[in-house]
């Protein structure tokens, strides 16, 4: 395996290994780069797997770590903040995934003021998620770049110089998958209204969703909209229903009020 980010030798405590955390975990061990020791309270059984196949330490003692990425809820900031400082030591970065949880909480209960607050999602555990991330003033330009070259592992990683964007990133790329296979499903529901059979609905959605996610990713020079116009003749039916997505209260208009809305409950999270 190439290290192009310096992965090799590092040592890693990963507190939480639900959703997310697993997902980061999968990236760093298909790398085979770290050591790593996981806590976890519940561990699934891929969870079990993968640390028996790769030797990495599973609720076992707490050693001191270059890195600790903390990954459980927000609401359990305190206990994870407790099972992480063991690892925490001079010189050591925190990496904070916690939905609405600024540097400063983090900073607070831990014994390090540099702290990365990372905000990955889901495709993570495909190795095609895309995290935003903001590093807190007292972080090393080498404790950034490790918490990049973690980030790394399971997609690419924007970085924001305002921490204050972590909660519009959150809005718009960490919540966001939630809101594609939102879409998928109600094309599916509209689609069995309009007289499909519901099976096959379903099946057209999804495969539209997928294929038009494909076809965006093939293209990364084509905007969106010129796909979008690629798909529109003039006077056709794909034109009808746009007529009805750009009114005035449609489309654009619901996802300002959603990614208002995640951006807000960010915001509510923190402390
Ligand atoms: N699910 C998503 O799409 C995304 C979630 N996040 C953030 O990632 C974090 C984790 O979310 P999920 O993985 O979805 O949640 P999850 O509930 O699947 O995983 C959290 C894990 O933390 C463990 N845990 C609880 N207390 C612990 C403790 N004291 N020490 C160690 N482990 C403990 C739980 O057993 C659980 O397995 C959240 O803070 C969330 O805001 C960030 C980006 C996307
Ligand atoms: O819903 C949440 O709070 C988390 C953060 C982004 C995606 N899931």
């Amino acid at each position: 395996m190439t290290d192009a980010g310096g992965l090799r030798g590092k040592s890693v405590a990963l507190i939480g290994a639900g959703n997310m955390g697993l997902a980061l975990l999968e990236g760093w061990a298909a790398q085979d780069l770290l050591s790593v020791s996981v806590v976890e309270p519940q561990p699934s059984q891929r969870l079990q797997e993968i640390c028996a196949a790769k030797g990495y330490a599973l609720n076992g003692p707490a050693a001191p770590r270059d890195a600790v990425v903390l990954a459980v809820k927000p609401q359990a900031l305190e206990a994870g903040a407790a099972a992480a400082a063991p690892f925490v030591v001079r010189g050591a970065v925190v990496v904070s995934i916690l939905a609405g949880k600024r540097t400063a909480d983090l900073a607070a209960r831990l014994p390090t003021q540099a702290v990365v607050r990372a905000m990955p999602n889901t495709p993570a555990a495909i190795g095609r998620g895309v995290t935003g991330a903001y590093a807190s003033e007292a972080t090393s330009a080498a404790q950034r770049a490790l918490a990049d070259a973690l980030l790394s592992a399971v997609g690419g990683v924007e970085w924001v110089d305002d921490e204050a964007l972590i909660d519009v990133v959150t809005a718009v790329s960490g919540s966001g998958p939630a809101y594609v296979f939102y879409f998928a499903e109600c094309l599916a529901a509209a689609g069995a209204e309009a007289g499909l059979p519901v099976a096959l609905a379903a099946r057209l959605a999804r495969a539209t969703v997928e294929g038009a996610g494909e076809l965006m990713r093939r293209q990364p020079e084509t905007g969106p909209d010129e796909l979008r116009r690629r798909v529109t003749s003039p006077g056709g039916t794909t034109a009808a229903a746009l007529e009805v997505l750009e009114a005035p209260d449609g489309l654009a208009a619901l996802m300002r009020r959603a990614v208002a809305a995640a951006k807000r409950r960010a915001g509510e999270l923190s402390g």
